[in-house]
């Protein structure tokens, strides 16, 4: 075991270092849950009793079905909640005990992960105060060191480090002697400290000059050479030559601080401070953070080994130096030391507004369930503020996985100095993207794991499998203090990550709900269930957006009577889940504004981000689309800062995620104020209350929507796209939809619905006998004529139209191939209109090509050769052949070769016949149900098998494929 430096010496009379309590209300919390769940089961009941009921008709059926499946996510979302209430604790530490049983010098060594991945995304000067915030702990200096990832390969990430290492050497001292919170620079100049003596405004400038200069050099893009001020730094930057790209770029580990020899300006040791770019090659897979992670994991273990470890993202900067030691008083504990894997802090945030307009704290995910899961086993690995035992990353408690060599050993002891020859070329070695072909441990038995996009929720959940326990540290004063995305897409593609992230580990072969459950117990089982399964949230919530309002505007009641005894049912259950949310939420020192806030984004969400991401999953499955880490952008612009402090929501950019949401704001407000107007005229609705309640509901948590519909003009309203897709959409689409179906379910079209003579005399035609293969032209077939499939079907177009506008140009078109560019006549023009093309030209045929091919197109339906290659040959030649689709015919190539004019039965058919009647004349329009009847054919033999068809025209005379540049 990793003892090492952890060994506490303790006397059986020792203060207390921690304590923790159950939370008061865990009893009450039991009893309600036993209540619920038999409201539960009434429920399931009641739909069960609708389903079979042989009375129910085809539409309530399928109503009662969608809603049975909504509560059935519901009811199951709802039991794995339940698990975080059975036992929740509250731990306290004791910090100020931890002198009386251990020196400075026994605490055990400490490396730091930070983890950053884009100079553009995370600016260096964030990162760099990070770094400094957790350099500066109150904890001996030589025995923290400092290691940065930076997938983003970035010169001017490293250029910031090199600056930030002099800044510490003035920096570390200065936070002791004063004694304060922030040791984070940029949070500090920014607060209001006392006395504004020379030192600090010295202290400050220095700052200052060093933040200009790189905000200077990433803006610029390039580091000059005035800034190369030494050998050190043309050294460093020599590794960033013409081919170091972000994706394809060797291995680079430079050590800036080296504790063995820099100095503070006190003359102090400084802690380690180390650059680490792993290897990057477009064809090995990276794994993105955990790839990271696991490459510091080995780097720090051939240079330091410390036993703890503290994972951090780039912008969560330390906000209390003591941190470490209350992670003391727990690893300290020999009662809990063997099987403790990591101790997570909560994340926490700074700059949310008053209300947490998007519910960026996630207060219930990051607080309150997780004091629920400390009560079980320990909390899931949140990502950042997190301290691990080295040992956990290498195999179970009681079964060491031991690594392919002995440096990366939890218990090596490193006894080369960092900067050594031996030392850094191992380091580049194991930081190479090779590295992990040698065995298959590491991802999948070892260190952080592959396979999720949330390979923090993904590696907790897999060392607690293995027996490892957590513990939950949540101290009054943050630890650490994060960003947060201030607009709301930026929230929703989080979101929609994490989602994807978690589905991936709910369809894995260690699903929660079977694997964690044998694994952990039950309730832990259920708890990872809860979160693994999150996104299936945007099936209730999207159906109970939806088919209420929907069935209100058709007047058609699914919930029960106001007067009914089920309806308290239903009552009790909204406001119980409600109720108990509100009440969690203030006792852990939420406000009501925050938690109405928080259930509002919960909808959102759930409209957006689980259900895009559910898709997207799907596709992912299919191998339709793959998925990427789209890191969150933690820079602020202005503008938005201002309105996300006002606590407006920000819209802004038009992306689809709106549209689902923007659609449901829409319904509900249509269908409320049509419940209300029905209200009003004939009071007796009491069937349709419970759904006018429902839709009200959702009105108010969409009022910021209405807002940035209709009500403001500044550039985070809602994009003009986003709101007439929706409207459309909702109006247009779904009212169809219901009408459509409400129609085929009853199987008749009745008289209310035939709104006009035009329905009237359409629907006229579907007289007793008519069936889908034997009636009279709509378009005509019968069981004894030969259709000929869809020749036959373009040779009845094509009578039909020379009878009714005997176009000289005519397009074929499949109906999945939408017009991707509005020019495309134009360019067929180029062509007809060259009088040394004209007389020979049968057609212009453009390539198949298609949206939505998965980006290697494994299935080939490119079909390049076919589509594209082979009719460019023929192009040359005589022309391309005919391929279905997206191709302009002149008409006068269906009736005989370019000499040879076959006359037409009827002169109406010719290709030179002007037409000269309106379209809807009487004359036109029997001629037009004459020619498309299943007989005509039968009057010449020329249709379809002479001269005048839709199959035989290769090589009749020159076609051209047109290869248009903006497909
Ligand atoms: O290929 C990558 C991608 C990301 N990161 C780093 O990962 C961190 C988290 O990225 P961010 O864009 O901030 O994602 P968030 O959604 O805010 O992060 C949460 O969710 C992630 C999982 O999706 C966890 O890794 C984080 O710890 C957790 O805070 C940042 O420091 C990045 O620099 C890398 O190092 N390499
Ligand atoms: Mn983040």
């Amino acid at each position: 075991m990793d003892g090492r430096g952890l060994r506490a010496r303790r006397t059986t009379h020792a203060p207390p270092l921690h304590k923790f309590e159950p939370l008061r209300r865990t009893a009450l919390n039991r009893l309600f849950a036993a209540v619920y769940a038999c409201a539960i089961i009434a429920l399931l009941y009641r739909h069960a009793q609708t389903l079979l009921n042989p009375a129910t008709s085809l539409l309530s059926f399928s109503l009662s079905l969608s809603l049975l499946i909504s509560d059935l996510v519901l009811a199951f979302m709802w039991t794995g909640a339940q698990a975080f209430r059975m036992c929740p604790i509250r731990r306290k530490e004791f910090p100020e005990n931890l002198r009386k049983i251990i020196k400075e010098e026994d605490f055990p060594g400490l490396d730091v992960f930070i983890c950053t991945a884009d100079p553009y995304k995370e600016p260096p000067m964030n990162v760099v105060n990070t770094a400094l915030s957790l350099m500066a702990y109150d904890y001996p200096t030589e025995k923290i060191s400092v290691y940065v990832s930076d997938d983003g390969g970035s010169a001017f990430t490293l250029f910031a480090f090199m600056e930030a290492a002099k800044f510490a050497s003035h920096w570390l001292p200065f936070c002791r002697e004063h004694n304060m919170m922030e040791r984070s620079p940029e949070v500090y100049f920014a607060s209001t400290y006392h006395s504004l003596s020379p030192e600090i405004e010295k202290i400050k400038m220095m700052y200052k000059t060093i933040k200009v200069k790189v905000e200077h050099i990433v803006d610029k893009g390039e580091i000059s050479d005035e800034y190369i001020v030494d050998n050190e730094y043309r050294e460093a930057f020599s590794k960033w030559t013409d081919g170091f790209t972000r994706m394809d770029h060797p291995a680079v580990v430079q050590v800036i601080l080296d504790k063995s020899k820099d100095r503070d300006v006190l003359g102090n040791f400084l802690p380690n401070l180390i650059y680490v770019s792993r290897q990057k090659s477009k064809t090995s897979p990276h794994h993105f953070k955990a790839g990271a992670l696991n490459v510091l994991l080995r780097v720090s273990a051939v240079m330091t080994n410390a036993p703890l470890i503290l994972t951090q993202d780039c912008d969560m900067y330390s906000n209390d130096p003591q941190t470490p030691h209350r992670v003391l008083c727990y690893l300290l504990d020999p009662a809990l030391q063997s099987k403790l894997a990591y101790i997570q802090f909560p994340q926490r945030f700074h700059g949310l507004n008053q209300t947490d307009i998007y519910a960026s704290e996630y207060k219930r995910e990051f607080q309150i369930n997780t004091m629920g899961l400390d009560g079980l086993i320990g909390p899931g690995y949140m990502g950042s503020g997190c301290f691990f035992r080295r040992r956990a990353f290498f195999g179970g408690p009681s079964t060491l996985v031991q690594p392919e060599i002995p440096e990366l050993s939890p218990d090596h002891v490193v006894d080369k100095p960092i900067n050594s020859r031996e030392i850094l070329s191992l380091a580049h070695n194991v930081a190479g993207c090779d590295y992990e072909n040698q065995t298959e441990h590491w991802g999948f038995k070892n260190g952080f794991r592959y396979g999720s996009l949330v390979e923090d929720f993904y590696t907790g959940y897999r060392l607690q499998c293995e027996g490892w326990k957590s513990l939950f540290c949540h101290p009054e004063r943050a630890a650490f203090l994060g960003d947060v995305p201030i607009t709301l897409l930026d929230l929703l593609s989080q979101c929609k990550r994490w989602c994807i992230g978690l589905l991936e580990v709910a369809f894995s072969k260690f699903n929660t709900l079977i694997f964690g459950s044998r694994s952990m117990g039950l309730l832990m089982g259920l708890a990872y269930s809860h979160y693994a399964f999150w996104p299936i949230w945007c099936i209730p919530v999207t159906l109970y957006s939806f088919v209420p309002q929907l069935a209100l505007l058709n007047k058609v009641s699914i919930f029960p009577k106001v007067s009914e005894p089920w309806c308290f049912l239903y009552v009790f259950l909204f406001l119980g889940a409600y109720g108990q949310d509100l009440l969690d939420f203030v006792l852990a020192r939420g406000t009501v504004q925050r938690w109405w806030n928080a259930q509002r984004m919960w909808m959102i969400r759930a409209l957006s981000c689980y259900l895009f991401s559910s898709v997207e999953y799907l596709l992912k499955s299919l191998r339709i689309s793959t998925h990427a880490f789209s890191l969150t952008s933690k820079v602020l612009d202005d503008e938005q800062s201002k309105r996300y402090g006002q606590g407006i929501f920000e819209f802004g950019v038009p992306s689809p995620l709106f549209v689902p949401l923007t659609m449901a704001a829409i319904i509900n407000l249509l269908s409320f104020a049509w419940g209300l107007t029905e209200f009003w005229d004939n009071g007796n609705k009491e069937g349709l209350a419970l759904q006018m309640v429902l839709a009200g509901f959702i009105v108010l948590n969409c009022l910021p929507i209405y807002g940035a519909i209709a009500l403001r003009s500044d550039k985070g309203k809602m994009p003009t796209q986003i709101i007439v897709i929706s409207t459309f959409l909702s109006m247009m689409y779904e009212i169809m939809k219901v009408k459509v179906e409400y129609i085929i379910d009853k199987g008749e079209i009745s008289d209310e619905y035939i709104i006009d003579n035009a329905y009237r005399e359409a629907c006229s035609k579907w007289t007793d006998g008519f069936t889908r293969m034997d009636h009279p032209t709509v378009a005509q077939k019968s069981k004894t004529s030969p259709h000929h499939f869809k020749a036959g079907a373009l040779n009845v177009l094509l009578r039909v139209s020379a009878v009714m506008t005997n176009a000289p140009l005519i397009l074929t078109q499949d109906c999945d191939m939408y017009s991707n560019d509005p020019q495309t006549p134009i360019r067929v023009l180029c062509y007809l209109l060259n009088p040394a093309l004209q007389s020979k030209l049968a057609y212009i045929q453009f390539p198949q090509r298609f949206h939505g091919l998965n980006q290697t197109d494994i299935y080939v339906f490119e079909y390049k050769h076919l589509f594209q290659i082979n009719p460019m040959g023929f192009d040359g030649i005589m022309g391309s052949n005919y391929v279905g689709s997206d191709c302009f015919f002149c008409r006068r190539a269906f009736f005989g070769g370019p000499s040879t004019l076959v006359p037409t039965e009827i002169p109406e058919l010719s290709p030179d016949h002007v037409v000269n009647k309106p379209i809807n004349s009487q004359k036109n329009f029997s001629l037009a149900h004459n020619v498309a009847s299943c007989d005509y054919e039968n009057q010449t033999e020329h249709w379809g098998s002479k001269d005048i068809d839709f199959s035989v025209k290769d090589g009749r005379a020159y076609s051209v494929i047109l290869r248009g540049q903006h497909f």
